[in-house]
């Protein structure tokens, strides 16, 4: 009796791990050949797990970017143990300093593996934010052009998750590469859908595809490298606005979706003042020199759960990480074009011509954005506009800052916010 409930017993065992090892094989096959995909990732894919053994010391380790998961994260890494356990000491000068957790971003870049021809386009630009500076307007214009693939959400978002593959040696390019590249056969079907059997495009219809994700400036600390070793020929373009006027839309709009979830509002001051508090102590301003600034930068870029309504606006930081980078990886800095906001949202047309010659693409007439996409108006603007004592406040921080900017960027005098009136949207 017992021997025979023994014997059901692994007979059961058996037939689950003949049925698990039979799902890993599907998963694997389906993922690497795709009907879509008619070129076989396999090979390159092996010859990558040869070269980076899965044992524990090259074990990939995901770094998200900022947000909630970094807090989840923290609670099995090994700067847990040096802080004694205790739960994050988000305020502490000491964790800003610290370095510890910033050893496992290696800048390496681990590169190998073919690349067909079609994934140069995908993707072919990169529209970087900033945030509430007029993104959506830029990407609606875009996909009118007809060899540009529409997507289907608005912003992807992969170089601040965890997908990037990272090991202690360095980012992993060619494992990342397949990674993004799966998330645009969900994201951009219509690029995907002009690819014949052989893996080629279409000759008549060669579409390019964009991404855009308005963090991506932001975390200037970081996502240029992983951006530049998964997609070297990637081209970059970027919004910016009036700072002043960029944090009160930010307000506005966390005004409004805190409103219809329920959730309290801070106010104003207070926001404002925390964000001025965290700039200080990660030393962003104070700093002296561009070494002493691009640290702090990281630091400042390390305080998870902000909404960085000040840190924003400092465009000029973030470009200069960019540059720099750009440098390192022999990338001319002419495959980065920065728009104006407000002369975009003026000039629509005109400024949209720049881009499609920027990027290589024929003319065309624009049908339909007009400059009203995205816009975050409140029913109560009494309470949601900026007091003016703000106002004065941001517009004298930010002042060095848009200086260093106009002369990085070599802007003209009608360009430039706190130099002549610029002309504001109309409401
Ligand atoms: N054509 C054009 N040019 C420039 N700016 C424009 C244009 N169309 C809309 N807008 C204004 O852009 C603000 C929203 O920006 P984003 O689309 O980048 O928002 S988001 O970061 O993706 O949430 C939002 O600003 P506010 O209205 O001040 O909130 C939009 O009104």
């Amino acid at each position: 009796m017992h021997h025979r409930r023994l014997y059901r017993a692994r007979k059961a065992v058996g037939v689950i791990i003949v049925i698990l090892m039979v799902r890993i094989l599907l998963e694997t096959s389906s993922r690497y050949k795709s009907s879509e995909d008619p070129i076989s990732l396999d090979v390159a894919t092996h010859e990558t797990k040869k070269q980076i053994p899965t044992n524990k010391a090259t074990k990939p380790i995901h770094l998200s970017n900022g947000g909630g998961g970094f807090q989840k994260r923290y609670a099995d890494s090994p700067f847990r143990k040096q802080m004694g356990g205790g739960p994050l000491p988000l305020d502490t000068a000491d964790f800003l300093q610290s370095e510890t957790m910033w050893k496992y971003l290696n800048d390496t870049c681990i590169e190998e593996g073919h690349i067909a021809e079609w994934q140069y386009r995908v993707p072919y630009v990169i529209l970087l934010g900033a945030m509430k500076c007029g993104t959506h307007a830029l990407t609606e214009s875009l996909w009118e052009h007809p060899l540009v693939a529409r997507n289907r959400y608005w912003e992807l978002h992969f170089f601040d998750s965890d997908k990037p593959v990272r090991t202690e040696k360095g980012i992993h390019a060619h494992q990342t590469r397949t990674a993004y590249i799966s998330a645009f056969r969900r994201h951009s079907p219509e690029f995907f859908a002009q690819l014949d059997n052989n893996g080629t495009l279409n000759d008549k219809k060669k579409m390019i595809v964009m991404e855009s994700s308005p963090r991506y400036i932001l975390n200037s600390d970081r996502i240029p490298q992983l951006i530049l070793c998964t997609v070297p020929w990637v081209k970059f373009l970027l919004l910016v606005r009036d700072p002043v006027d960029r944090a009160e839309s930010q307000f506005r709009y966390l005004y409004a979706s805190r409103l219809a979830t329920g959730k309290p509002m801070v106010d104003w001051q207070r926001w404002i003042d925390d964000d001025l508090r965290l700039l200080q102590v990660a030393g962003v301003l104070q700093a002296k020199t561009r070494d002493e600034e691009r640290l702090a930068w990281k630091r400042y870029q390390r305080r998870p759960n902000s909404d960085m309504i000040v840190g924003r606006g400092m465009y000029v930081l973030q470009l200069l990480d960019y540059f720099e980078i750009m440098d390192q990886y022999n990338k001319s800095r002419s495959d980065m074009l920065v728009l104006q906001s407000e002369r975009f949202r003026r000039h629509q047309q005109s400024d949209y011509n720049n881009v499609l010659q920027f990027l290589g693409l024929p003319p065309f007439a624009l049908q339909n954005v007009t400059g009203s996409i995205h816009a975050t108006h409140h029913k109560d603007e009494a309470v949601t506009a900026m007091p003016g004592s703000i106002k004065e406040q941001l517009k004298h921080l930010y002042r060095p800052y848009n200086k260093r900017l106009y002369a990085l960027l070599k802007w003209r005098k009608d360009l430039r916010w706190d130099e002549t009136q610029v002309a504001r949207p109309q409401q």
